[in-house]
């Protein structure tokens, strides 16, 4: 489908789109969606998940058909500035957590509680109220309660990391020009806006490491994906028959603390996983009890000397340039055997088309490439680039595809090491 779909196709599919959830919810005795009420919005599931994603990208779609173009470069430029401008305030000033969870206040009595002025909270408010956050009361205009989207920014594991999220996006994002008229890339660390827009010498990495409490947000944040079932460790061990590794050894390189690797030994006992990561991370793993995951401490860049049957690469060729991907290739490549498996999961494109049905996923996926480039000067690639990537360094890879299963945003691509021709 073409971006210029014609709004009948349009009406066609918000119809079928919604019919189909509507089906969904009926067989599922799920609740009708709230917007004030959290308990009644739907469930994730991979089933009505994809529905709703694909529902919400011909809804943009439709949306796109109705702005004049000023209108909606406006919405763009002084709109979303506005908002991420809101929704910091809010934040900053601790709004979201000073609203009762289940009835309305007074914005006067809020007002006091924020120290802000009654009449300033209530333009912010009533801005935000634009957005989906807080509502004010129909009956009475002079209170204010929580929509399912302000409340998240109260409680929940999203409350605590918005503050990250309303500090180093915005800055970082705001001076991708800079970066880019400076290096003409933003290659690497050193070369990411972030420096730029948050006014340091530190790079990404180095910042967090001065603001401990800024790096606690951010792997908490991390970790928080754990839980969000469409990057759920969980899909890996469904998307392959890991006990074809029953009593052989998978290294699971720059594996953290063996979350991922713990999902898999769950479910397979007899496959041996050794865990490998920086010497300081390494330091910070525990033994998990009924679960004999090893770990050992290793730099990925320096040669690899544990040879195993298989390597897991889970979200670290992401953070890394093409220059140093092809250092951590290289480094692998002594331990290789003919039959090695080498297992790269990332969030990955099938090339660089968009649909509407597919934009609520690539919209994520290419937001998350663009903080990549921002943050860290890395990014997010498609199949043939890490394919191309891999092969141009270990050409006996031999590219087996990739999995990805349904709900899941993370695709499995799996390669052999192949040096004997077949007969
Ligand atoms: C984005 S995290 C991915 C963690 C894990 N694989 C996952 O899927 O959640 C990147 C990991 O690479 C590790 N790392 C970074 N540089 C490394 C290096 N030079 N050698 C080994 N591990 C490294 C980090 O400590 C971190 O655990």
């Amino acid at each position: 489908m073409s971006l210029h779909t014609l709004p009948n196709d349009i009406q066609n599919l918000i119809g079928q789109l919604t019919d189909r959830l509507e089906d969904w919810i009926k067989t599922n005795h799920a609740d009708v969606p709230s917007n004030f009420d959290s308990s009644e919005r739907l469930k994730s599931n991979p089933d009505a998940d994809e529905t709703k994603g694909r529902l919400i990208g011909v809804l943009e779609q439709l949306k796109w058909l109705l702005y004049e173009p000023t209108d909606y470069l406006k919405e763009l430029t002084q709109g979303r500035s506005l908002d991420i401008g809101t929704v910091r305030a809010l934040v900053r000033l601790g709004i979201p957590a000073k609203v009762p969870a289940n009835r309305d206040i007074a914005v006067v009595e809020l007002a006091s509680k924020v120290f802000v002025t009654a009449k300033a909270l209530t333009r912010l408010l009533s801005y935000a109220e634009t957005l989906g956050l807080f509502r004010f009361t129909v009956e009475d205009r002079s209170r204010v309660g929580h929509t399912v989207f302000s409340a998240g920014l109260a409680q929940g594991v999203y409350a605590e990391l918005a503050a990250w999220d309303v500090t180093v996006p915005p800055a970082a994002s705001i001076e991708l020009s800079t970066a880019l008229r400076t290096y003409g890339s933003c290659d690497g660390p050193e070369k990411a806006s972030f420096k730029i827009g948050m006014g340091t010498e530190d790079n990404f990495y180095q910042w967090h490491k001065n603001n401990p409490v800024y790096a606690d947000l951010f792997h908490k944040g991390m970790a928080s994906e754990q839980e969000d079932p469409r990057t759920s460790p969980q899909h890996i061990v469904n998307t392959y028959d890991w006990s074809s590794f029953n009593g052989k050894v998978i290294v699971d390189l720059g594996g953290s603390t063996g979350h991922v690797s713990k999902s898999i030994i769950k479910a397979h006992p007899e496959v041996q996983i050794v865990v490998q990561d920086q010497a300081d991370v390494i330091a910070t793993t525990k033994p998990t009890e009924g679960v004999s995951l090893r770990f050992v401490a290793h730099d990925f860049f320096e040669v690899q000397t544990y040879v195993a049957d298989a390597y897991i690469l889970r979200y670290i060729f992401h953070n890394w340039t093409d220059e140093d991907c092809v250092r951590i290739l290289k480094a692998l490549r002594p331990a290789l055997r003919e039959g090695t498996k080498l297992f790269v999961m990332e969030l990955v494109q099938d090339g660089y088309a968009m649909s509407p049905e597919s934009w609520f996923e690539d919209r994520i996926i290419r937001r998350r490439d663009m903080q990549m480039m921002s943050f860290i000067g890395a990014s997010e690639r498609t199949i043939d680039d890490y394919d191309k990537l891999v092969h141009d360094v270990i050409p006996e890879f031999q590219f087996e595809g990739s999995h990805r299963p349904a709900g899941s945003f993370v695709a499995m691509l799996e390669w052999t090491f192949v040096t004997m021709e077949d007969e």
